[in-house]
């Protein structure tokens, strides 16, 4: 059973804008468009796009904060606005930018608080928070105040807060945003490792393409409200035509650049003794072997494609084609909001 089930999603937001000196004029901006989106129990999914994509606004469409203006939503088999209390109890959320924690009290009461809000069996609550302090090395900071705390101290703290009452399905939204490459590297090892005991369904919008490298077999890349890629970060590349580089050094370069069958020449660099393949058709393993009947080869090196350089040709696709969407079912609530960039409807 799909534990996020998600179709015709639909957020607009009524905004007014400045129109003349005096007038202001109503607009609609459709954040989320029409978003289709399912997601097995246990499936750990990036859920990407440039900003203003519409991530935030369908994350909190998930959660129960924001009431969608369309289409069909269902998480751990709840609706989650009308049933937000009883969804509070099987999700857990992060958000990058907000905090969870009391400001003014130590993390260790802040956890010991949680446990009562969402009335944890002592037992449960100390097996979960022994896990979260030796996998994010929180014992040196449990009893410092969380304004006093760090980022990536904090973050660690969000962490275990979202997670000690046991939720079934965690929503991170930027929940490596500002850290630095140790903190990030922590919390990645962290949600790597609760993905690899399956028990945690976990969705994930970042802007570092790393988190998602590192986390999500799964890619949903939305834009301008709509779904545009929905699949491997392989598929991804196939897509869009990248392939793996077979970069070599040569001792002096070729009168002539190579024709190698399946692996056009993509670039040359240090007056042509420097040389990069796509493999297209062909493998690594043959071009080299290839090469090495053409020149003397000094150096080898076989470069991944880069996830960067794909979204951002994905993101600058100046009219990206959303996935076919199943047509949205009837609009549940006539909802129109006029809100501050921050409101909540
Ligand atoms: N409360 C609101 N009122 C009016 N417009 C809003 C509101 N919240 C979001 N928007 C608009 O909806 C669109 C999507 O915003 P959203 O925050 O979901 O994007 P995002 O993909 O999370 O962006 P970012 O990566 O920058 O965080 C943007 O055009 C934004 O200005």
């Amino acid at each position: 059973m799909n534990i996020i089930e998600a179709h015709g999603l639909r957020k607009d937001f009524v905004v007014r804008v400045r129109a003349g000196r005096l007038r202001r004029e109503k607009r609609v901006v459709s954040a989320v468009d029409g978003v289709g989106l399912t997601v097995a129990r246990g499936e750990m999914l990036g859920y990407i796009g440039p900003n203003g994509a519409g991530k935030s606004t369908t994350l909190k469409m998930l959660t129960g904060v924001l009431m969608p203006s369309a289409g069909e939503v269902r998480v751990c088999g709840l609706r989650p606005v009308a049933q937000r209390t009883r969804l509070a109890m099987r999700i857990g959320v992060v958000f990058g930018q907000r905090s969870q924690l009391w400001w003014d009290l130590p993390l260790r009461d802040s956890f010991d608080l949680l446990r009562h809000i969402y009335r944890v069996p002592t037992a449960d609550h100390a097996a979960r928070l022994r896990r979260c302090r030796s996998l994010l090395d929180l014992d040196e900071f449990l009893d410092i105040p969380v304004r006093q705390l760090s980022l990536g101290q904090r973050m660690r703290g969000e962490l275990t807060a979202a997670l000690l009452h046991g939720p079934e399905v965690l929503f991170l939204d930027e929940p490596t945003i500002g850290l630095d490459v140790v903190s990030k590297r922590a919390v990645r090892e962290f949600l790597a490792e609760l993905g690899r005991t399956g028990d945690t369904t976990l969705l994930l919008t970042t802007h570092d393409l790393a988190d998602i490298e590192r986390l999500c077999r799964r890619l949903v890349v939305i834009d301008h409200g709509r779904v545009v890629h929905d699949g491997s970060i392989e598929a991804l590349h196939a897509r869009y035509g990248s392939h793996r580089l077979v970069v070599v050094d040569l001792d002096e370069p070729l009168p002539e650049p190579p024709v190698l069958p399946g692996a056009p020449l993509y670039r040359t660099e240090s007056d042509g003794r420097r040389l990069a393949f796509a493999c297209e058709s062909a493998t690594a393993g043959e071009v080299v072997a290839r090469l090495s009947g053409l020149a003397a080869l000094r150096d080898v090196s076989v470069v991944e494609p880069d996830i960067e350089d794909v979204v951002a040709r994905l993101y600058t696709t100046p009219t990206p084609t959303a996935l076919p969407t199943p047509p949205p079912p009837p609009c549940p609530v006539d909802h129109e909001v006029v809100v501050a960039r921050d409101g909540v409807s």
